[in-house]
């Protein structure tokens, strides 16, 4: 397929052909890159089939998006709280009114099934219904008690300024959406920088944005994948940038905080993870297999939370990796849009090579493959699949103990005691997710207290919900998302002090 803007046959697979877009957004324009340069968006089905051309930004384009962002702040951050929570339910509306579109697309861009990609956008759906709820909730200051009998104090909440969303490719709408509705909430504008593998969906909601009503310049979007370096920079160094909400990797999470350093920014950090699943002896077999395969294996073993490390305790250790060789096998891979399918291909061939390197380390140090093709594939040319493996006898000096796979590789490794589990499981740089089966509320307790990460799950292998704090501790990074905090993330808190003498 040639590489035109515009991409007529991509765009014919949507009802509303024109959410299709391939322009990045400054206010009301639709632009190109002062660059004049453009980079391919790949389908990762098929691994060579281009789906999109789209700008690649500079820094030019990036002061261009924030001088806009800026001019609207002015007005923007004016308006009611209930105008922003009217507003915000709208954005909502028309997001889930174009379900089918946005799913569309994200099947396109990221490769993920198009049930995953249908639960995705009801996902992203529920950040904006949060935030719309949360709007005046969330504007609401306080009244202190003053020691001084002559003086009232008063608490406002404010919008902090411009803020820039960096979004990864493995939930391109959900993480967007969870960015950009607190944000728009709170009353901020925002500059958006998608993940280059992913920048469709995010064109397309910026189009709902304005459909909303939104005044222009309240969400511009900058996209780029080759020149992410100068402008990621750029956003970092931008003194009218007051606010920088990254979800990737922690090492960019690193260099973005050094960045921002001379500027003081604000920074929300939602970095990677190295999920600990600890099995106990007690655990209910069907849920723990049910938990360990959705914290696995949702978007293919590509989430910050998916389950990396999994802990079972020798009593069940056998029966776990029958029963989990039986459910694993039903999982057929292939092609997002073949309903029979329920894994997805992974996003680049990097990942692909990724998980063999784990695979093929793990192997070398000991391990056992209990299921999944041997020797470990390298990537083909019929898209980037790495196909589901289980790995037993996981040990501290294999890679994947202490790298996230971001694949469907499964590791197992035994315990005896709760205290080895617990020593093992908080043995990481990291601490995200985690995850803990068992039956005995007494050990539920005891665990969940001792385990070092910002989210744990139990008997159960999903964490993630708009009404809940999502962050971690440690290197995954530092602020919450989502509940009844996400906003105050966008906001400063002013103090009023009035001499009534
Ligand atoms: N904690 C969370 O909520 C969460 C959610 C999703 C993904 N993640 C993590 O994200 C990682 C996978 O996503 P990824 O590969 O997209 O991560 P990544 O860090 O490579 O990229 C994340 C974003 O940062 C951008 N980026 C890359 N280099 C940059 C630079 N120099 N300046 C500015 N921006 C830059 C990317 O273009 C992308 O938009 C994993 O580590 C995963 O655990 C965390
Ligand atoms: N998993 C997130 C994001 C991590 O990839 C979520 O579930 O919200």
């Amino acid at each position: 397929m040639s590489a035109t803007n515009g991409h007529t046959s991509e765009g014919s697979r949507l009802k509303d052909p024109s959410l299709f877009n391939t322009k990045i957004v400054v206010g009301s324009r639709r632009l190109d890159s002062h660059s004049n340069k453009t980079f391919d968006v790949v389908y990762p089905g098929d691994g060579k089939t281009v789906i999109a051309t789209i700008p690649e930004c500079n820094a030019q384009d990036v002061n261009d998006a924030v001088a806009s962002c800026r001019e609207t702040f002015a007005t923007f951050s004016q308006t009611t709280a209930r105008q922003r929570s009217d507003m915000l339910r709208k954005l909502n509306d028309l997001t889930l009114a174009n379900i089918d579109d946005l799913a569309t697309l994200i099947v396109r861009e990221n490769g993920k099934t198009r049930a995953e990609a249908v639960a995705e956008v009801k996902y992203a759906s529920s950040f904006l219904a949060w935030f719309a709820n949360m709007a005046e909730i969330g504007a609401q200051g306080e009244t202190i008690a003053a020691a001084n009998p002559n003086m009232r104090i008063h608490t406002m909440r404010q919008p902090i300024g411009v803020v820039a969303c960096l979004l990864p490719w493995n939930l391109p709408l959900a993480m967007a959406t969870r960015k950009i509705g607190p944000a728009l909430a709170a009353g901020c504008t925002c500059i958006v920088k998608p993940a280059g593998e992913t920048p469709l969906s995010t064109l397309a909601f910026a189009e709902l944005v304005k459909r909303a009503g939104y005044p222009d310049g309240c969400v511009n979007v900058v996209t780029t994948l080759d020149n992410v370096a100068e402008v990621g920079k750029a956003i970092c160094e931008h003194k009218h940038v007051r606010k920088v909400s990254l979800t990737g990797s922690t090492r960019v999470g690193k260099l973005i905080a050094s960045q921002s350093a001379g500027t003081l920014k604000k920074l929300s950090m939602e970095l990677g993870g190295n999920s600990p699943v600890i099995v106990m002896n007690d655990a209910n077999l069907d849920k723990a297999i049910e938990g360990v395969l959705m914290a696995k294996l949702r978007t293919s073993g590509q989430t910050c939370v998916a389950a990396n490390r999994i802990l079972v305790q020798n009593g069940i250790h056998d029966k776990f990796l029958a029963a989990l060789k039986e459910k694993i096998a039903t999982y057929k891979q292939g092609d997002g849009e073949d309903d029979s399918v329920k894994l997805g291909p992974l996003i680049t061939a990097r990942a692909v090579e990724k998980c063999r390197a784990h695979v093929e380390d793990a192997l070398s140090h000991g391990a056992t493959l209990a299921y999944g093709p041997s020797p470990p594939p390298t990537p083909s040319s019929g898209g980037f699949f790495y196909p589901p493996t289980i790995l037993t006898n996981l040990t501290s000096s294999m890679l994947i103990s202490s790298e996230e796979t971001f694949g469907p590789v499964v590791a197992i490794r035994r315990f005896e005691t709760e205290e080895e589990a617990l020593e093992i499981a908080n043995d990481s740089d990291v601490g995200l997710g985690a995850y803990l089966f068992t039956t005995d509320l007494r050990i539920a307790a005891r665990m969940t207290a001792k385990i070092e990460t910002g989210m744990v799950g139990v008997n159960t292998g999903m964490l993630s919900a708009c009404e809940s704090p999502f962050g971690g501790v440690k290197e995954s990074g530092f602020g919450r998302e989502g509940s009844k905090w996400g906003m105050e993330e966008y906001q400063i808190i002013k103090a009023v002090t009035t001499d009534i003498s």
